[in-house]
């Protein structure tokens, strides 16, 4: 057990960190990657499935790094810095509506001045090169002359093909519109207390209930860009779908027909079905979801199609009894049961599990959340579900950011949450079904297996 203070195993826990990812570098055959060059580092790219090793090595080092960091910085400061945090969303969002990426991308690495791309889109040179400073400090985009601005490997991929760009665009106009509303929402008296689906920040915001609609997807498609939010989704889907088709023993299942309820057009059906030529699909969604699905198989899978190996179903998860039963079907939900509070997805898992035989298993894709609390000294790894050590969090710290922020954007978009394995064994028991396994994604979310109790 380690007799170092809390100081010295952070610094000596960087260094370690730091030796192992640089070996998991070199044992992969991989680059060191960059930080104000554009090229991108093998891992970057959607579709790389990096080993286990680096995974683990990246994120403790990143959580590392980040307790180091707020262990010597002024505590006054970093709050101060985290309070006006909402600086960073509103610059992110003037960059990316002045295409500054896309303009930058055809200047090359001797970039191209501030007021060049500020005359471009109509902006004032000077608010446009405050903007840019902001962001550069950042280490997104470089300053490389004092008002010269190019792209480097964070702010190349904010041009307009690539789908990272259309979820900063959304989260930083749609969702962060929603933000200020949070603190008032939580404190309302009525609206506080709720779990309905409507009585959050993003419902107040945009009066999904005033303007007659039942939840924020038909409010949504009436204000914003809905291709952009697919794209947004792609972003992480694209990226994940090595990691969920590698991470979970799908083999194990033998011929079975997934059921993929609330499947969209079938983000998760298609790699599997890729993967695993023997398996079959059924992508259950609603009405609208059904031309989004026929272009993705037409484009991507066309032989899934002609071969009748997937089917579209419309479907109603919190209505429908599941036509499909027993032994041959395999239930799966990806980022379903994270959009809804615990009384809804009773419901709907109560639908599956009465289609389940005591053979069925029910494959849930989200992320697990761990508390923030500080992993014991004398931990056992293999019992950690994200990699982390003394004295960081189980939660990871910096590496486990985005997770806390998807769990927090539930609360504010849909009044629904991220789970913890408890949480997970709460709604699955409340409708007959018990956690079987938990498998750790190479992806942002990962897998909590069920079957009937
Ligand atoms: C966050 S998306 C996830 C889509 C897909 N599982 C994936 O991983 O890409 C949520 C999905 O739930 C679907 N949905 C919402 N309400 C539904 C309902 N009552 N019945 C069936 N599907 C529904 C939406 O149309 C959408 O496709």
């Amino acid at each position: 057990m380690s007799s170092l203070s809390e100081y010295a195993a952070l610094k000596a826990q960087v260094l370690s960190s730091l030796d192992r990812y640089e070996s998991v570098l070199k044992e992969g055959k991989l680059s060191e990657p960059s930080l104000n060059g554009t090229q991108m580092h093998e891992t970057d790219h959607p579709g790389y499935l990096a080993s286990k090793d680096f995974w683990d090595a990246r994120d403790v080092l990143v959580a590392a790094l980040g307790a180091l960091k707020n262990t010597v910085q002024s505590p006054a400061n970093r709050l101060q810095e985290l309070s006006v945090a909402h600086h960073i969303s509103a610059a992110l969002q003037v960059a990316v509506r002045a295409n500054a990426a896309d303009q930058l991308a055809a200047a090359g690495p001797q970039g191209l001045p501030a007021t060049d791309l500020a005359k471009a889109v109509g902006l004032h040179p000077a608010k446009l090169t405050k903007v840019l400073r902001f962001l550069a400090n950042m280490n997104i985009f470089n300053e490389v002359t004092e008002g010269v601005f190019a792209n480097n490997r964070a702010s190349s991929l904010l041009v307009t093909s690539n789908p990272v760009r259309d979820f900063v665009s959304w989260q930083t106009s749609f969702s962060l519109k929603a933000a200020p509303q949070v603190a008032d929402n939580l404190f309302d008296p009525k609206k506080g207390l709720s779990l309905d689906p409507l009585d959050c920040a993003v419902g107040t915001t945009y009066q999904i209930r005033e303007s007659g609609h039942t939840d924020m997807w038909g409010r949504m498609a009436e204000l914003t860009d809905m291709s952009e939010f697919a794209r947004a989704m792609s972003a992480f889907g694209d990226a994940g779908n090595p990691g969920w088709v590698a991470d979970y023993p799908w083999d194990s299942l033998g011929d079975t027909t997934l059921v993929d309820v609330g499947g969209g057009h079938g983000a998760l059906t298609l790699p599997l079905l890729q993967a695993f030529p023997h398996f079959k699909g059924v992508i259950q969604d609603r009405l609208e979801v059904e031309g989004a699905y026929k272009t993705h198989f037409e484009q991507k899978l066309p032989e899934a199609l002609s071969s009748n190996r997937v089917k579209f179903e419309v479907y109603d998860f919190f209505n429908d009894v599941q036509p499909h039963k027993g032994d041959g079907f395999t239930y799966m939900m990806r980022w379903i049961l994270h959009d809804w509070p615990d009384y809804k997805c009773e419901i709907i898992l109560k639908l599956i599990a009465a289609a389940m035989s005591p053979k069925s298993k029910l494959i849930i894709v989200d992320t697990i959340l761990q508390p923030a609390s500080i992993v014991p000294k004398d931990a056992n790894p293999a019992d950690l579900i994200h990699a982390s050590v003394w004295p960081l969090p189980r939660s990871q710290g910096a590496a486990g950011q985005f997770k806390m922020n998807i769990d927090f954007e539930m609360m504010q978009a849909l009044n629904a949450t991220e789970r913890t394995p408890k949480d997970f064994d709460r709604i699955l028991n409340a409708a007959g079904l018990k956690r079987t396994g938990m498998y750790k994604c190479r992806a942002q979310s990962d897998i909590v297996e069920a079957m009937l109790a």
